[in-house]
């Protein structure tokens, strides 16, 4: 198995982790020891690294999260106070928002621990994203998807994104059949929302963007919801708006939620977003 096998293995076994992991991939990709890394769009930085471009955003598939339930069935197979495990405070904002009563805790590591500690902490379900338990080939142990309109994703969320130098032009070529044009527009959009809210890990932000036709003049028309929320869920604020130029609505969005309060929660909770 040469280095890079070892990478790209690592990688796609390892989709908890993040922040470093990446880095150290990138750094594999600037040295020339691999020709092209294959990431969740979610955990990849907003900027990349001088020399180095997404080549295909392949297509995206389930992005909402969903619940591993020792109840069986959905948030509404809940009972009251039941004891909830997310590692994401966009998650635990959005639930606490739709069941006060959920007790959130906190639960870490790689999605087979956590479905351990399932079993092992008491807890009553444990939410994850359905698109990292698909990869995993573990999609038979989701008791139910959440609706977008309850807990709107992570942005990037289910969408992969493959790495590579910005000069390796036969790389690039071979990259470009693995695009799909609908997700690369969504995730763009999503990630310009999440770079004109920028910097910090405090505060609950989500986003997702959808394909909802063409405009008059035939260019594609996107849907881009987003929300800013208290890490108690107390105040969720969700806005969404259309357009054709992805960049341009992200920051539409970022800036129509700062001005109604957005603004306020940033500079109370810091910038950015936990995944
Ligand atoms: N936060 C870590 C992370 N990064 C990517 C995924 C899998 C989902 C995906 O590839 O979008 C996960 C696990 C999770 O959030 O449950």
């Amino acid at each position: 198995m040469t280095k890079g096998d070892r990478i790209l293995d690592v990688t796609l076994s390892k989709v908890g982790g993040k922040g470093l992991f990446v880095k150290e991939i990138e750094q594999a990709l600037l040295d020339g020891e691999i020709d092209m890394a294959v990431h969740s769009m979610k955990d990849m930085p907003y900027q990349l690294p001088a020399g180095l471009t997404t080549g295909a955003v392949p297509k995206r598939i389930d992005p909402r999260d969903c619940l591993i339930s020792n109840h069986g069935g959905g948030l509404a197979g809940l009972p009251r106070g039941a004891k909830v495990g997310t590692s994401s405070l966009r998650r635990s904002s959005q639930l606490k928002h739709a069941r006060p009563d959920l007790r959130i805790e906190w639960i870490r590591g790689n999605i087979d621990s956590r479905i351990r500690k399932l079993e092992t902490e008491g807890f009553d379900a444990i939410v994850l994203a359905a698109a990292g338990l698909t990869r995993m080939g573990w999609e038979d142990r989701i008791s139910a998807t959440i609706p977008e309109d309850i807990c709107l994703p992570a942005v990037g969320q289910g969408a992969l994104g493959i790495e590579c130098r910005d000069n390796d032009r036969e790389v690039l070529q071979l990259l470009a059949l693995l695009n799909d044009k609908e997700t690369e527009l969504a995730v763009r959009a999503e990630r310009a929302f999440l770079g004109a809210l920028n910097g910090g890990c405090q505060v609950p932000i989500g986003a997702y963007a959808v394909l909802v036709g063409s405009d008059g003049t035939g260019a594609q028309l996107l849907e881009l919801t987003g929300m800013v929320g208290t890490p108690d869920g107390m105040t969720i604020l969700k806005d969404m708006r259309r357009g054709t130029d992805p960049e341009a609505l992200g920051q539409e969005l970022a800036e129509s939620l700062r001005a109604s309060g957005a603004d306020r929660l940033l500079a109370e909770f810091g910038g950015g977003t936990d995944g």
